[in-house]
């Protein structure tokens, strides 16, 4: 699985109102575990969601497994899944247990495998008592386990997290942190908590819509204080 970022910059709105928020980004990422890191508002999100077609890019082009983005949107989605910060933006049915089957819909699995599937991940996820519950009123964090356990369940190719563990309790952190390090499929992983980021193989540190650093975390993390320490002064 190859990420490919060639000359990517991303403007939102136009006239005096328009934002230049990624500025001439490239970048090739096929490691496993990729970080990405850097102030609020440097541009994080708008990359990763350029990932699976979310947002494409004003100028330049995105291609994943050698799908651009832009021509072949459908492919990219379908190889591509995205676990949202606000995991209401990722609910889309009543209960709990609806909402995660909701992925498998296509799969042409019987319902019976698609109940045990289901159950297996609510078990895993720590939802097992929840399955009939609506799942608009679970925690903000018991919504983050359900919107991961979805999206996993649709087994994607790559797995895009836009900061997952900051509505969760350290124990859920910790959950999602143990499942991130097990799961078979690449992960791009934006966060806040760096020391989610210890074993991973490269993280790339954003700095007002550039990579301004890309190599292993220690040295990525201390390159990200020094830049928090420059600008708070
Ligand atoms: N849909 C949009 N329309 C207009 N501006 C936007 C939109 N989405 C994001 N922005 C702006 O683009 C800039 C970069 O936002 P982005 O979410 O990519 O940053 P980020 O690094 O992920 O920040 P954070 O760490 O706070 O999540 C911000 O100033 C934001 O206000």
């Amino acid at each position: 699985m190859l990420i490919e970022v060639d000359g990517v910059s991303h403007t939102y709105g136009d006239g005096p109102l328009a934002r230049t928020v990624l500025r001439e980004v490239s970048v090739r990422l096929g490691e496993r575990r990729i970080g990405i890191i850097g102030a609020n508002g440097s541009g994080k999100s708008t990359f990763a969601r350029m990932l699976n077609g979310l947002v494409l890019p004003t100028t330049g082009s995105v291609r994943v497994d050698g799908h651009d983005t832009r021509k072949d949107g459908r492919a990219v989605r379908r190889r591509v899944g995205f676990c949202f910060t606000d995991p209401d933006a990722q609910i889309v049915m009543p209960t709990v247990q609806e909402d995660v089957a909701f992925g498998l819909r296509r799969r042409g699995w019987s319902k019976q495998e698609v109940a045990s599937r289901v159950g297996a991940a609510l078990a895993a996820y720590g939802l097992a008592g929840h399955a009939d519950h609506p799942a608009h009123l679970l925690s903000g964090g018991q919504k983050q386990l359900l919107a991961l356990a979805s999206v996993l369940l649709t087994e994607p190719d790559l797995l895009v997290m836009d900061e997952p563990t900051t509505l969760l309790d350290l124990r859920n952190a910790q959950r999602v942190a143990r499942v991130v390090a097990e799961l078979p499929m690449p992960v791009v992983l934006l966060t806040h908590h760096l020391d989610l980021l210890a074993d991973f193989d490269r993280v790339l540190v954003f700095d007002d819509g550039r990579i301004t650093f890309d190599g292993a975390p220690g040295e990525a993390i201390a390159a990200y204080r020094e830049l928090m320490a420059r600008d708070g002064t």
